[in-house]
């Protein structure tokens, strides 16, 4: 998978070298697991593969204004294909409570997102179906699934009725959030988080309907200290299957809080991704599903000019990539580098000269990273310095411009042509015309520049960064 690349190899390494406390506290982190499974350095780099999944999808929803724009078909399999195919145009065809669909319309929607017109009509329908649903993050598979559940609870009974399983404290928050607001003219409904850290009583029973929280404490809560009586529960959710499966033992987890739950409580399951693991985990914990996909918008090179520049160093980069600055107007670039270190010296370096730098690097915290993002999109910084392990599945839109500073490859120093093409295939959708510049400084870069000239079948071209006509030219 492209995720363990090189770059977050590099990465982890830095961040373990620059200190050793953090190193200690992540370890830490990572030993949770109840199968006694011992921390090997594989185990930390899991964990850290996890974390930043999970990061990113935090990231994404910090930093999300709006629904991401599709053109793409949805995909149904129906567990009875016999039955008709419902799709709903509009809110009020759901017929839902008066106060929910005034929450709906609060919150700005006006009609249902792609996925939500085929998942809605399914997961209302009575008697209640089961789904497993993929589409990529920004698609409005939360606004769907806090919809179902807030469809389903009874606010008059004093008892959790909803059960949602987030991989994290801080994503189930952000769901909490969502909840809140649809939920906003439900006064009597309750939500309680079942995270680590919120201790109650021994002894005492929720009152709230609706349980968020991560896989280990709602394991907890439902079995060891009985807060949760799982034969009550109607809906269970299970978001973000793909991140939760990437954290040891959320998976053992998710699968014994589902065989608690009577047989007719109605199981969704939703993730951005749907490789084989994610796959056969679904199976597991969704018995006898719909199925709906939403293929991810294709990202392609056909509107993108690509060109590499030849340099013999990093100081030779930054020249070509000042020469670059000096040619053209650039509204706003990504420049991509392998390693934080790179990334930050770069940032320093270009802001030097009298450039407006954002700095997205991997030892801010997500919320950090999203208020560089934010500000960055408002155009208040005209570059984005990152690595790749930072800017992984973050759109911005207005970006017209990337640079390869350094040449994605994967760990084993092979070609990551998804990357490469994930970097700068987003400038080019939508109709927008991109532009792609590579830094080529090394045979090997060379190297690498050709195969992914080859994969992709698409001439990169050679620019001269000396000759500032030349430059001029390739915006034309
Ligand atoms: N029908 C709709 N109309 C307008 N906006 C919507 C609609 N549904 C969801 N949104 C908004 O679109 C954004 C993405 O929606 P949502 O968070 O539900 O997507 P998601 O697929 O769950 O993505 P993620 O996994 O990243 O949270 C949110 O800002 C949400 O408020």
């Amino acid at each position: 998978m492209a995720t363990d690349s090189w770059a977050l190899a590099v990465d982890e390494q830095e961040a373990a070298a620059e200190s050793l406390s953090t190193l200690q506290l992540k370890e830490e982190k990572a030993k949770p697991d109840a199968n006694g499974e011992s921390n090997t350095c594989d185990g930390f780099s899991n964990s850290l593969l996890a974390e930043d999944r999970a990061a990113q999808s935090l990231l994404n929803k910090l930093i999300r204004s709006n629904l991401v724009d599709t053109t793409n078909q949805v995909e149904v399999l129906q567990r009875d294909p016999n039955s008709p195919l419902y799709s709903v145009k509009s809110f009020e065809e759901l017929h839902l409570k008066p106060q929910l669909l005034q929450g709906v319309y609060a919150m700005g929607f006006n009609r249902p997102s792609k996925i939500q017109e085929n998942a809605l009509p399914m997961m209302l329908a009575e008697p209640p179906q089961n789904l497993i649903a993929q589409s990529q993050s920004g698609t409005g598979k939360t606004a769907a699934f806090v919809l179902a559940m807030l469809s389903r609870v009874e606010p008059g009974n004093k008892y959790p009725q909803c059960l949602c399983l987030s991989p994290t404290y801080e994503l189930a928050l952000q769901t909490g959030k969502v909840i809140e607001q649809m939920g906003k003219f439900y006064p009597e409904l309750k939500l309680a988080y079942a995270v680590r850290g919120n201790k109650l009583e021994r002894g005492q029973k929720i009152s709230e309907q609706i349980v968020i929280g991560t896989p280990g404490t709602v394991l907890d809560w439902c079995s060891k200290l009985k807060f949760i009586d799982p034969k009550k529960i109607k809906v269970f959710v299970l978001d973000e299957a793909d991140v939760m499966i990437a954290t040891q033992g959320h998976q053992d987890q998710s699968i014994r809080i589902q065989r608690m739950l009577p047989r007719d409580c109605q199981m969704l399951l939703f993730s951005a991704t749907f490789e084989d693991s994610v796959w056969k985990f679904a199976q597991k914990v969704v018995p006898d599903p719909n199925i709906i996909k939403l293929k991810r918008e294709e990202e392609t090179l056909d509107t993108i000019k690509q060109y590499y520049v030849l340099c013999n160093s990093r100081d030779e980069k930054f020249r070509a990539l000042c020469n670059i600055y000096g040619a053209i107007t650039i509204a706003q670039a990504m420049v991509f580098c392998h390693t934080r270190k790179t990334a930050g010296w770069l940032a320093a370096e270009l802001s030097k000269e009298g450039h407006q730098v954002a700095l997205l690097s991997g030892e801010m915290m997500v919320e950090q990273r999203a208020a560089v993002i934010e500000r960055f999109r408002e155009g208040k910084e005209k570059v984005l310095v990152t690595t790749n392990v930072c800017a992984r599945g973050i759109d911005v839109e207005q970006v017209s411009v990337v640079i390869n500073f350094d040449l994605p490859v994967d760990k084993d120093g092979n070609p990551d042509n998804e990357t490469y093409l994930h970097r700068i295939g987003r400038t080019g959708r939508f109709g927008k015309r991109g532009l792609a510049i590579n830094m080529v400084d090394s045979k090997h870069s060379m190297n690498i520049l050709n195969r992914i000239q080859e994969h992709f079948s698409k001439k990169i071209n050679r620019l001269d960064t000396d000759d500032l006509d030349e430059i001029e030219k390739i915006t034309n």
